[in-house]
């Protein structure tokens, strides 16, 4: 730079201070400049003192953060894995908005204030690198497996990732899909009734996480029903559930084992042979319904007619993937999209069954807009905004992901410290989005808070980033958002007055008052880093 004007001027005392200060193996920053500050009144040797005090950029050296020991404890032995929302607020409340942490040989840097959160999404790079997927990588490798999109990374991800964005990214893309959704809203509904009229009381479904896994298993991707809302699950899907159960819980023991070298998978092989087995379920799983899928196009095509479809029969007509490839995103789309979706829908119902006034007001909204019979399709979603900050409200106080990760691909400066390119970040969703600065009231269930009143008046989106952010960001929002919005319209629209007429007493509308009892899914760290059993039941 030239230190001609004014601005340079300060700007080389800052650097002078700056470079004065940081830790010399840490930070490359070059700078020349002068000395003094002409017609300055701060004397100039006082003013790179006060200077340095304000920007000064610290190494991590210097960041606060709890001791390797004590971090040992919390996530080894009293299971910290399964309550990272906890463990958030405390050390934020303890260590401030920016603090780091040691899982083993791993440091990791938590982000957990929402303008650093920002900061760091609005500067990755290309192809950003959520965090270490190594096991992931190895099984595929074992096997003759493709990553898929979450599993891949740097130009394979880019391939993938600019192929699927194309199809579903977009709220319009998705909005084609609305009949098919409906069509597995109508056996939820059906399959609700039934599960009532067992109950004594004629109203309450207990266990309505295992009914929402079902449902999200039945989404749209294989273009296929798999029969999971049915009063008989075919023996194929209920060997998939039970590899989806087993593949989460025994990620979970390769995140522990992770931090054990490798050699010692011989001492103790139980996790890495139940992580490798379930993957094996998944992976034939999905092989089974896209060659299935296959195989129909393929006769369309001999017989010289056209061929329709959705995702699975795009990617298998544009050839854009090898079939691997397509083999590997179909797993693990199901994978991220299952007990996302389908936990973010039980916290909904319960959120709404503690709150039987808003749970009325959203009620008022549907049947206003629509009626009682109109079915609701992506078109309607607009015009109802408390469904739509329903969602956002329950994936603010739950959100599904409390965390998520990020690789630093450059040398980077957050919040006053000095993060070298390589670095673990982990961005901590949760506690900023029950941050009261970010959100006033937050312990309150408000979806009304999410609606605008004028153009000006808008909730910071990057205090509840649920779905990420950035060209990383969930690839699956759009479905998930359009499979949860069509299931809660008509769960309101057609289950809630009668519920409303007969027991307005109880907090009770198709669940049970106690919170949602998730199927046996502990999932612990799963796919997409930083996961919660908490949050995923
Ligand atoms: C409530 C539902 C869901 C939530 C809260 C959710 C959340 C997330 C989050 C936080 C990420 C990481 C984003 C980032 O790193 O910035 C992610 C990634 C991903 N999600 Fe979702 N997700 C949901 C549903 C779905 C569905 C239905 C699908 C599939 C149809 C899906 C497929 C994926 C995939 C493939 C990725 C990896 C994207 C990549 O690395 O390029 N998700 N999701």
């Amino acid at each position: 730079y030239s230190p001609d004007t004014l601005l340079n001027k300060r700007f080389a005392s800052n650097s002078r201070a700056l470079l004065k200060s940081a830790t010399s193996e840490s930070l490359r920053i070059c700078a020349t400049g002068q000395e003094t500050f002409p017609g300055d009144l701060i004397p100039p040797g006082a003013r790179a003192e006060v200077v340095a005090k304000e920007t000064r950029i610290k190494s991590l050296k210097e960041m606060p953060g709890p001791s390797a020991v004590s971090n040992l404890i919390e996530f080894f032995y009293r299971d910290g894995f399964s309550r990272i929302h906890e463990i958030q607020m405390e050390h934020s409340q303890k260590y401030g908005k920016i603090f780091k942490s040691r899982f083993g040989p791993q440091l990791v840097v938590s982000i957990a204030g929402r303008d650093l959160v920002a900061e760091v999404l609005r500067t990755e790079g290309v192809a950003p690198q959520r965090g270490n997927m190594e096991s992931w990588k190895e099984y595929r490798d074992l096997r003759g497996r493709s990553t898929g999109l979450i599993s891949a990374e740097g130009e394979d991800w880019l391939k993938m990732r600019s192929i699927l964005r194309q199809l579903i990214m977009r709220p319009k893309d998705v909005a084609q899909f609305s009949d098919d959704v409906n069509a597995v809203v109508e056996d939820l509904v059906k399959r609700v009734d039934t599960l009532r009229s067992q109950q004594s009381d004629g109203l309450t479904v207990l266990n309505i996480n295992d009914l929402f896994f079902k449902y999200a298993m039945e989404a749209i991707l294989y273009e296929d029903r798999l029969g999971c809302l049915e009063n008989e699950i075919p023996q194929k899907s209920q060997d998939y559930i039970a590899a989806l159960h087993l593949m989460f819980s025994s990620f979970k023991m390769t995140m522990y084992a992770g931090a054990i070298p490798k050699w010692l998978r011989t001492v103790i092989p139980r996790p890495w042979e139940e992580f490798c087995s379930s993957w094996d379920g998944l992976f034939s799983f999905s092989q089974i319904h896209v060659d299935k899928r296959l195989g129909e196009i393929q006769d369309l095509v001999s017989r010289g007619e056209t061929v329709k479809g959705g995702l699975l029969t795009h990617m298998l007509v544009t050839r854009e993937m090898n079939l691997e490839e397509i083999y590997a995103n179909m797993t693990e789309m199901l994978l991220a999209g299952v007990d996302t979706t389908s936990f973010t829908l039980s916290w909904a119902c319960y959120l709404l069954a503690r709150h039987p006034e808003v749970q009325q007001e959203i009620y008022e909204e549907v049947t206003r807009t629509l009626g009682h019979g109109t079915i609701p399709t992506a078109d309607d979603v607009p015009r109802l905004p408390l469904i739509r900050g329903l969602v956002k409200e329950t994936l603010r106080m739950f959100p599904v992901l409390p965390g998520n990760g990020r690789v630093t691909q450059d040398d980077l400066v957050v919040g006053g410290y000095f993060i070298p390119k390589g670095t673990q970040l982990a961005l901590c969703h949760y506690s900023t989005s029950m941050d009261e600065e970010n959100f006033p009231g937050a312990d309150d269930f408000r979806p009304d808070r999410w609606i605008r009143k004028d153009a000006t008046d808008r909730v910071d989106n990057f205090g509840s980033i649920p779905f990420g952010y950035g060209i990383r960001s969930c690839i699956g929002r759009r479905i998930a958002e359009l499979e949860m919005h069509l299931a809660l319209t008509q769960l309101v629209q057609r289950l809630i007055p009668v519920v409303f007429l007969i027991q307005r007493l109880i907090p009770v509308v198709f669940v049970s008052s106690s919170p949602p009892a998730g199927p046996e899914v502990n999932t612990g760290c799963v796919c997409l880093f930083f996961s919660s059993s908490w949050s995923r039941g």
